[in-house]
């Protein structure tokens, strides 16, 4: 056991990113008067080559010119194998207005990436006097990225959110799908005639989530590509929020009020919690460590479980 405390991730919610491409400037005050917690406005893989001057022209203007409420606001930048993305952070650091809160970063594959974009952001704040630092956020999609999630996870103190891109990890891995997210046909298990569909994504996650815990970061479930299917969209959220992902990207508004309700404690699981708090509290009162509530153990570790559904609806209801 470490005697270093696990840090805490930053303090805000991050139940829904809803995503838009910044080639459809029409979409961008739909997406601030959503219930999404995050926006991020995208300059990558929503975009196509020959309008990436165009949509960082919509971007920069919009960061100023909408009124995103309270809402956390990024832009997705493009990857560090393209030729763009040293002009997306230039233009957006010299251009935009103080109301971005921060960029995401794709294709993260060693720490060195999120090294080189935090150098040339930090240049450009210290020469145009920004007082306001830019955060980031990344998005583990590749094979050397989950191989490198750890480091990348402690690559800078700007770092606050870690997502799964499973269409480009599944890519990047070979896997023989063209499914974003969610269960995959193929993927079965198979015990006396009947088919068991395991989880695909289940390594990857817990990896990004360990990474993301040990580190004090947001873990971030990324995109659910078939956005007629609600129940799917559900069931793998579930999935991510039981692991310990605190939201989930949506790629289209049907998704939003989905992966909020998700990621909001019910009010019977906070009840629950105040309940195994008052049960421990009893217990410490009368001397012991552990003790019953409703027919099972509850001991000092429930204590912390708990806190991490009241913490969560804390910060619903500030
Ligand atoms: C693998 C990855 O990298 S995922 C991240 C990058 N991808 C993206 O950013 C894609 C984001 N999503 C989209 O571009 C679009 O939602 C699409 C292309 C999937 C579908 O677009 P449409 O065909 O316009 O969707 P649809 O007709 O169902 O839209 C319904 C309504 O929601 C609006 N809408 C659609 N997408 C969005 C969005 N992302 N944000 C806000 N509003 C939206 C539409 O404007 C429409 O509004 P209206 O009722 O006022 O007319
Ligand atoms: O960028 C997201 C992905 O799934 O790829
Ligand atoms: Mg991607």
């Amino acid at each position: 056991m470490s005697f270093r405390l696990q840090p805490l991730p930053p303090a805000r919610l991050n139940r829904c990113q809803l995503f838009g491409p910044g080639s459809r400037p029409a979409l961008f005050e739909k997406m601030a008067r959503s219930a999404a917690d995050v926006i991020n406005l995208d300059l990558e893989d929503s975009v196509s080559p020959g309008d990436k001057d165009q949509a960082r022209r919509n971007i920069i203007q919009a960061i100023g010119d909408v009124d995103w409420g309270t809402k956390t606001l990024s832009v997705r930048i493009n990857g560090l194998d393209t030729p763009f993305w040293y002009r997306d952070v230039v233009d957006l650091l010299e251009q935009a207005g103080d109301r971005l809160d921060q960029i995401m970063i794709p294709k993260a594959g060693c720490a060195a990436d999120i090294y080189a974009v935090d150098a040339l952001v930090t240049a450009i704040e210290r020469a145009k006097g920004r007082t306001k630092a830019l955060n980031f956020e990344v998005i583990i999609e590749s094979a050397a990225g989950i191989c490198h999630v750890e480091e990348i996870a402690a690559a800078s103190p700007r770092l606050q959110a870690i997502s799964l891109g499973a269409a480009d990890f599944a890519a990047s891995m070979g896997m023989a799908t063209t499914g974003i997210g969610g269960t995959q046909e193929h993927y079965y298990m198979i015990r006396e005639g009947q088919k068991y569909w395991p989880d695909p994504w289940h390594w990857a996650q817990t990896a990004i989530v360990a990474a993301c815990r040990a580190h004090g970061l947001l873990p971030v479930d990324g995109p659910f590509g078939d956005f007629s299917d609600a129940e799917g969209f559900v069931a793998q959220a579930r999935r991510s929020a039981t692991l310990g992902m605190v939201g989930k990207w949506a790629i289209h508004p049907s998704q939003i009020a989905l992966a909020n309700e998700v990621f909001s404690p019910s009010e019977a699981a906070v009840t629950e919690a105040r309940e195994i708090l008052a049960a421990m509290e009893q217990a410490r009162f009368e001397g012991a460590g552990a003790t019953v509530y409703k027919g099972r153990l509850v001991d000092i570790a429930s204590i912390k479980q708990a806190e991490v559904t009241l913490r969560q609806s804390d910060l619903i209801g500030a």
